[in-house]
């Protein structure tokens, strides 16, 4: 199991200042969509030059022109790249091909898919790498999560890995760990906390500490 920190709501030098600070703490480092609409690609290629070593997700949440953008995003320095589920399944297998030829992996995320288990039988079919339950802010500030989603997901999935993301703080982490997903995603319970370092490092437990128990 994997602890992901998105950064969402900050520029280029903010972003690589937190990392520099709790590195040892994560996996993997996504440069969130808010941060891509403001900056460009020019965030994950900045973020992976100053940190060769460290995955980099770059959160597209491409909807079409699925090879275009992976091979954009790929020569960017992007390790993973996200693709929404809810668009055809042309983007995604576009986005997969692209993906090979680059060494890239791709992420879906299933941000606003109605029937879950239709789709993620469905994508897990299509040589994704990672399919991610999420609730984003939107849904968040009227209190859902994706908690069952991901227990959903992880019955189907026979392929690809499993991811959850949104509004994960580390009160509700055991919760979220005792799924079992491969990868844990955690903006703003990180980020917006006054100890970052020391939330990191207790989450980085908790989700190793998880992974252990799987054995
Ligand atoms: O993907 C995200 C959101 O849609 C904004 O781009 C966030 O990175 C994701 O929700 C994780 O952040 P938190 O919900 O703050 O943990």
């Amino acid at each position: 199991m994997e602890l992901q920190l998105a950064l969402d709501l900050v520029n280029i030098p903010e972003a690589i200042k937190l990392v520099r600070e709790i590195e040892k703490s994560i996996d993997v480092v996504e440069i969130g969509t808010p941060v891509i609409i403001n900056e460009g690609l020019r965030a994950v290629k900045e973020m992976k030059e100053a940190f060769p070593n460290l995955t980099v997700l770059a959160d597209l949440k491409i909807m079409d022109a699925g090879g275009y953008e992976v091979m954009k995003a790929s020569e960017a320095g992007a390790d993973i790249i996200t693709v929404l589920g809810a668009t055809d399944d042309a983007t995604i297998i576009g986005a997969v091909e692209e993906a090979k030829k680059h060494g890239t992996k791709i992420l879906v995320d299933m941000i606003n898919v109605k029937d879950i288990k239709k789709r993620t039988y469905e994508i897990d079919a299509l040589g994704v790498d990672y399919i991610c339950v999420h609730t984003g802010y939107d849904l968040q500030a009227v209190g859902e999560n994706s908690f069952e989603q991901l227990q959903i997901i992880k019955r189907i999935v026979k392929n690809a890995k499993t991811a959850v993301a949104g509004g994960i703080k580390l009160k509700t982490l055991p919760e979220v760990i005792q799924a079992e997903p491969d990868l844990v995603i955690v903006g703003g319970g990180i980020t917006g906390q006054e100890d970052k370092k020391d939330v990191a490092a207790q989450m980085q437990r908790l989700v190793k500490q998880g992974l252990v128990s799987q054995g």
